[in-house]
């Protein structure tokens, strides 16, 4: 296994003649939490499209766990390898229960097919994470948008995903919510998987990362700690200071 979970090179992403991504490099290790953030267009969402296989990219590569170029393989060959996502908006199967949203989850992608008693555990493993034992005979559609947010990030993480890409987690979740996202998204870290997060609300992003990428115009920006991100005087000017 290779210490870098995504090593994104040289990549390019254009819409007409309109650049999204703009000769954008970097590296995402495993064991980290990955926070990418910046102003509106700056190509966040873009980049997470590349990554999950919707968008392909004009030049540039992103090499998966050292060795492979996903940016040419189906969105399903790239989740099925492990690299998974939770999109913005919630969209659970209303008429479903919590529980068999999990096991959708991981008998979609969990890459060692389990027997029915492993999967049976391994789906209240994933609700006690997520903190929704007690809801798990509850249809989904019931649910509040909390709730849903977290029974999203258990489909994803049902299926032990590598790189676990969540998409604004946070977003109209109400304080207390999202301090409870914040403590389930740093026990989900393990050596052995990345988690990339993008993000507007930065005292959530403060609680959560490990590092943080601010891109600008499909470009980096800044690369670092929250703490430096915070005092970077550019950062202040396109993004921080509105
Ligand atoms: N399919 C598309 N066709 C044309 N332009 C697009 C397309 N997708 C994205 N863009 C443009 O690319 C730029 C980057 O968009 P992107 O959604 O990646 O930004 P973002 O950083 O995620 O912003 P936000 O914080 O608002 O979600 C924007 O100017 C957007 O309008």
């Amino acid at each position: 296994m290779s210490l870098t979970a995504l090593l994104v090179d040289g990549l390019t992403v254009r819409f007409g003649s309109f650049r999204a991504i703009d000769d954008l490099s970097l590296a995402i290790d495993y064991g980290e939490v990955r926070a990418v953030i910046g102003p509106n267009g700056a190509g966040k969402t873009t980049l997470l499209d590349v990554i999950s296989g919707i968008t392909r990219p004009k030049q540039g590569r992103v090499l998966f766990d050292g060795a492979h170029d996903i940016t040419r393989w189906s969105e399903s060959a790239i989740a099925r390898a492990g690299l998974r996502r939770k999109f913005q908006k919630p969209s659970v199967f209303e008429g479903l229960t919590v529980r068999q949203h999990i096991a959708i989850g991981a008998d979609v992608g969990f890459r060692s097919r389990l027997d029915a008693p492993a999967l049976e555990d391994r789906i209240s493993e994933v609700l006690e994470t997520v903190g929704l034992t007690e809801q798990g005979e509850r249809l989904a559609g019931e649910l509040g948008h909390g709730h849903k947010q977290w029974l999203e990030i258990g489909m994803v993480l049902a299926s032990d995903p590598r790189v676990l890409m969540l998409d604004e987690p946070v977003a109209g979740l109400t304080d207390e919510e999202t301090e409870r996202t914040a403590r389930l998204v740093r026990a989900l870290v393990r050596p052995d998987r990345a988690i990339v997060v993008v993000e507007h609300d930065m005292d959530f992003v403060e609680r959560i990362a490990d590092r943080v990428t601010v891109l600008h115009e499909g470009r980096t920006l800044f690369e670092g700690s929250m703490d430096k991100v915070r005092a970077d005087k550019a950062v202040v000017e396109v993004y921080l200071g509105r």
